[in-house]
């Protein structure tokens, strides 16, 4: 099976977590695209969908998904999203698209994550994929220099701005042992909007394409 076919597969598996009713919540990213698309299937049994992202707003309005404003929802039972990478603990590392952190805040919002990806987002250790950090642009040296002490190597990612108006520096050479301590610790940086770490709100469920099929792993 090739990476699309596991990504469509597990997108698809996770439509029966989508609560009859409800607005949900919908990520950002390739994977999270073929769940846009097979939620499409079904729009008529949500009343809308709360959108991370400008691009998954266009793509849920192409298929004639309402897109709701966050603060107009009282009650999110589920989010649906991809990761960049996730460890056994369910700490994700999330941001490669740039959305982390409208990301992290609908995370924060819902009940449940369901964090779709394939196998190959599966990692012992966070870390390996660079760890996107959202900076307000006057910011970037004195971050850069902090990110630094902690032991990585942050690149500012070229010419991208993000939905919010800020930049992303890609943090290179991490390994992340401990993912609640190191999101604080980043998270207290003056200048820093969001890290792309979500490991004090990972995920609830990972649904895991593989080419045996999909595997579900529940956190606690
Ligand atoms: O965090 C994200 C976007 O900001 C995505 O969930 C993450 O980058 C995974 O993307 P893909 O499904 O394309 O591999």
């Amino acid at each position: 099976m090739t990476q699309d076919e596991l990504k469509q597969q597990v997108a698809a598996a996770a439509l029966t977590h989508v609560p009859h009713g409800e607005i949900i919540g919908v990520g950002t990213g390739s994977t999270v695209n073929f769940f846009i698309d097979a939620l499409a299937g079904i729009k008529d049994r949500i009343k809308g969908a709360v959108s991370s992202s400008e691009r998954s707003t266009e793509r849920m309005r192409a298929h004639g998904i309402t897109v709701v404003d966050l603060n107009e929802v009282e009650k999110l039972s589920v989010y649906v999203d991809g990761a960049d990478e996730i460890d056994p603990s369910g700490a994700m590392i999330k941001g490669g698209g740039g959305a982390l952190t409208r990301e992290k805040i609908i995370a924060e919002a819902a009940e449940r994550f369901i964090c779709i990806v394939d196998q190959s987002k599966l990692v012992p250790v966070l870390g390996k994929f660079p760890l996107p950090v959202e900076v307000v642009p006057m910011a970037r040296e004195l971050v850069t220099r902090r990110l630094r002490a902690l032991g990585g190597d942050p690149r500012e990612r070229s010419g991208y701005i993000t939905d919010n108006g800020n930049l992303i520096l890609d943090v290179h050479g991490l390994q992340i042992a401990q993912p609640r301590d190191f999101e604080a610790r980043v998270n207290q940086i003056p200048g820093v909007v969001t890290v792309g770490l979500f490991a004090l709100r990972g995920a609830n469920v990972a649904l895991i394409g593989t080419a045996e099929g999909v595997q579900r792993k529940d956190f606690v």
